[in-house]
């Protein structure tokens, strides 16, 4: 689909963006394999947790969804049944990924795919560690592409030291070690998420932290609860950065996640000069948040690295725009993981920015951006990739002429109401 998109004079207004998309996935996940049921609210309707669900649904579980409310009929952890058709994930990477986690404690074998997107995207990470915890693992290019057969195996506790901060291994790993023999061990080199740890807690499950690493004792069993989703922070940081560099702008984002390990956007676009204040802040609720207010800001460039990174990785290609519009100069780095993410975001990111007159250079593990770029509207695309077509969707805002946005459907994947929130706040 191509969007027609033109310059806005001002955002102002308060909206409530949705619910979070990995607290989305998980929660249905996680009510899956619980005793008992499991109600969620808040829940994203976007397509990468539909597809969660539809996943759920064929291996026998009981899902009603009506918009954003979910009740899931537990199974148990091992009351899934065999599904006799191909589980597709869509295009999430997050729903493939921690599957593999929950189908190595099957006894069935199951079959994933996904679309393209996925069909380059790296599973090694994953079946790896799942190997070694004894899961059977087949698939194109060694396991490491779909699709993948899995099925579960004899299953021991592993230690396992991983080479990347990612929550979606972290959390494969912890899933499979729900069933196994002793006690499983996910070390990382720095922290990624941690709404899994959060959430098999709620779920009654007896996590253990220390340092850098996270571990489970098999044999534990999850108790159905109450799942309240709070906004999606990843979705809020569009218009945080929509609000701090389009003119004359006040807007108030409601309820946004403010889990620590989430919060790297806040941190830097603080650091960058941006005016945010938070309200009504609940910090008492196993996933923390609150009410943010982002104005008009003058923007001065920044330096982003190191153990920042797993806590902003989806925001780096709305933080690039940031940064266009920023006083000087803006170094991103190691943030190889760009490159296997929905798209290789540092190419594209890098690609369609340069289309609109930006000054941006891609590096191996970032970019590198010089600021208080004028931007002119050109034809871009989202090569199918929800975040790209967002950022590009607000640096259409800012520049000057009309912006042909192609593949814009792919928005839907996290966000299907952004164009309409967007509308609303620029029509306040
Ligand atoms: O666990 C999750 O819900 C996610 C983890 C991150 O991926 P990695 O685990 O690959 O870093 C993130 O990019 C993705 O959008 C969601
Ligand atoms: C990387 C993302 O998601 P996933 O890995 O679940 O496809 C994302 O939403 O930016």
């Amino acid at each position: 689909m191509e969007k027609h998109l033109t310059p806005i004079k001002s955002l102002t207004g308060a909206i409530k963006v949705p619910g979070d998309k990995s607290i989305s996935h998980r929660a249905v996940m996680f009510g899956s394999i619980a005793d008992g049921k499991t109600t969620i609210n808040g829940f994203l309707t976007g397509e990468d947790c539909l597809s969660t669900i539809s996943c759920f649904r064929k291996l026998g579980v009981n899902i009603q969804q009506d918009n954003d409310k979910v009740t899931v009929e537990g199974k148990g952890i091992t009351g899934l049944q065999p599904s006799s058709e191909e589980l597709y994930v869509g295009n999430s990477g997050t729903t493939i990924r921690l599957m593999m986690g929950i189908l190595a404690n099957t006894t069935f074998r199951s079959v994933l795919t996904g679309d393209e997107s996925i069909a380059k995207r790296p599973m090694n990470r994953v079946t790896k560690p799942l190997k070694q915890i004894g899961a059977l693992i087949e698939g194109n290019d060694s396991g490491n592409k779909v699709p993948l057969h899995i099925q579960g195996g004899r299953t021991k506790g592993i230690h396992y030291p991983s080479p990347i901060a990612s929550a979606q291994v972290k959390s494969a790993i912890l899933l499979a070690g729900l069933k196994a023999e002793g006690t499983t061990y996910v070390t990382e080199p720095s922290k990624s998420r941690d709404h899994t740890e959060r959430m098999l807690e709620a779920f009654g499950v007896e996590v253990d932290e220390k340092g850098l690493t996270v571990s489970v004792a098999g044999g534990q069993e999850l108790k159905g609860t109450h799942v309240e989703v709070p906004g999606d922070i990843s979705s809020a940081a569009f218009f945080l950065v929509a609000g701090a560099i389009i003119p004359n702008s006040v807007i108030t984002l409601k309820k946004v996640g403010l889990n620590p390990t989430r919060t790297g956007i806040l941190d830097v676009l603080r650091d960058m000069g941006a005016d945010i204040t938070y309200q009504n802040v609940n910090d008492e609720a196993s996933e923390p948040y609150g009410d943010l207010i982002i104005k008009t800001s003058s923007l001065k460039g920044a330096v982003i690295e190191g153990d920042l990174i797993p806590r902003l990785i989806d925001e780096i290609p709305i933080i690039a725009l940031a940064a266009t519009q920023a006083e000087g100069e803006t170094i991103i780095k190691d943030a190889h993981e760009l490159r296997v993410k929905e798209t290789d975001r540092i190419a594209t990111v890098v690609n369609e920015l340069k289309k609109m007159g930006a000054d941006i250079e891609a590096t191996e593990d970032g970019m590198i951006i010089n600021g208080k770029s004028l931007l002119k509207g050109a034809s871009v695309q989202s090569y199918g990739d929800h975040r790209i077509g967002m950022m590009l969707s607000i640096a259409a805002c800012i520049a000057e002429g009309e912006t042909t946005l192609s593949r814009s459907e792919a928005i839907a994947v996290s966000y299907p109401s952004f164009f309409d929130q967007l509308n609303k706040l620029s029509q306040a």
